[in-house]
């Protein structure tokens, strides 16, 4: 039965969550919500697979407590916690339990959800010494678990994807299994992309293209993003990439200024095309799009 729910990670500035974040989802996705610091849980990214989706949310106020500790945790940041299936709070081994911890900690009591830790930096420290961080923080909290981790290097995170999983309720996936985050101009700026390519390859092409949005970053001025093409057979891509790249060439260029003038901002835009077949039928398929620099025009 597929598993689906809500994950909030937590933790004081610096011990690695953004890192932990990009190793769960082995993308360098990079939201800057306009949203942040409100009253909304925003979806930082989402963790698709064949058992279970993880939709993992900001909760505001939490996740970058940057106005000192008074601000942190407000009423509405424990409401958000109140929904969600799981917490982890991120805590790195090679420092010490301070009062900031201890306050993250008196918080973390009220909420019904279990708490994960995940010790961070395990590569940082010695088997003994992370073995005295487990027990220091097992006697200060009851933990639904604590997962030694290293965010950068990925050991043992996958460890924690399973003990998700593992308290994540049935249910049908909440997000298009293919989504890797809900920004909403994300599916508006694919679709001019697939407008392109219909439009130059006429009828070559199929309208059920996919457009799979790889990468997004986004600052004040402007947006990068890195968008993978997904046909069914190799002689559709091709038809796309054109003659020493002509065809993607224009698409992209087009795309790119029809982006701009949508969003105000100018637009970075990177293309490239994959051959999957079936890729409809794939649930997993978004993981394994690597880039390709022969497919990169
Ligand atoms: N050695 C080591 N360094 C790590 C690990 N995880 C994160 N770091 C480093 O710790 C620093 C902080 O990581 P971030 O992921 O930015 O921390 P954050 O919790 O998101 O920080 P804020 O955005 O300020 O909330 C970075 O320099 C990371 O490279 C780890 O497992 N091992």
């Amino acid at each position: 039965m597929y598993k689906s729910g809500f994950v909030s990670i937590v933790g004081r500035p610096n011990v690695g969550k953004s890192t932990l974040l990009n190793q769960l989802l082995k993308t360098k996705l990079v939201i800057t919500s306009p949203t942040a610091q409100t009253t909304r849980n925003t979806v930082q990214g989402i963790l698709t697979d064949d058992e279970a989706q993880i939709v993992f949310l900001d909760t505001p106020g939490v996740h970058k407590p940057q106005d000192g500790l008074g601000s942190f945790m407000n009423a509405n940041a424990l409401n958000s916690m109140l929904d969600m299936d799981a917490v982890v709070l991120v805590e790195p081994v090679d420092e010490s339990v301070g009062k900031g911890d201890k306050f993250i900690l008196s918080r973390l009591e009220k909420v019904e959800c279990p708490v994960f830790l995940a010790l961070n930096k395990s590569d940082l420290a010695s088997k003994e010494h992370l073995m005295e961080k487990l027990i220091e923080w097992q006697s200060l909290f009851d933990f639904a678990g604590i997962i030694p981790i290293s965010a950068k290097s990925g050991d043992n995170v996958d460890e924690l994807v399973k003990t998700l999983k593992s308290v994540l309720p049935e249910g049908e996936a909440i997000y298009p299994k293919d989504m890797i985050t809900d920004h909403p101009e994300q599916f508006i700026l694919a679709e001019f992309i697939r407008e392109r390519i219909l439009y130059f390859t006429r009828q070559e092409i199929p309208h059920d293209v996919a457009i799979v949005v790889e990468s997004w970053e986004e600052n004040e001025k402007e947006i990068s993003i890195m968008a993978a093409i997904i046909v069914d057979r190799p002689s559709q891509k091709g038809i796309i990439i054109g003659k020493q790249g002509a065809m993607i060439k224009k698409i992209r260029e087009q795309a790119r200024r029809q982006m701009t003038r949508f969003v105000g901002k100018t637009v970075h835009l990177e293309l490239f095309v994959k051959v999957e077949k079936n890729w409809r039928n794939k649930t997993k398929y978004l993981k394994e799009f690597g880039y390709d620099e022969d497919d990169y025009k």
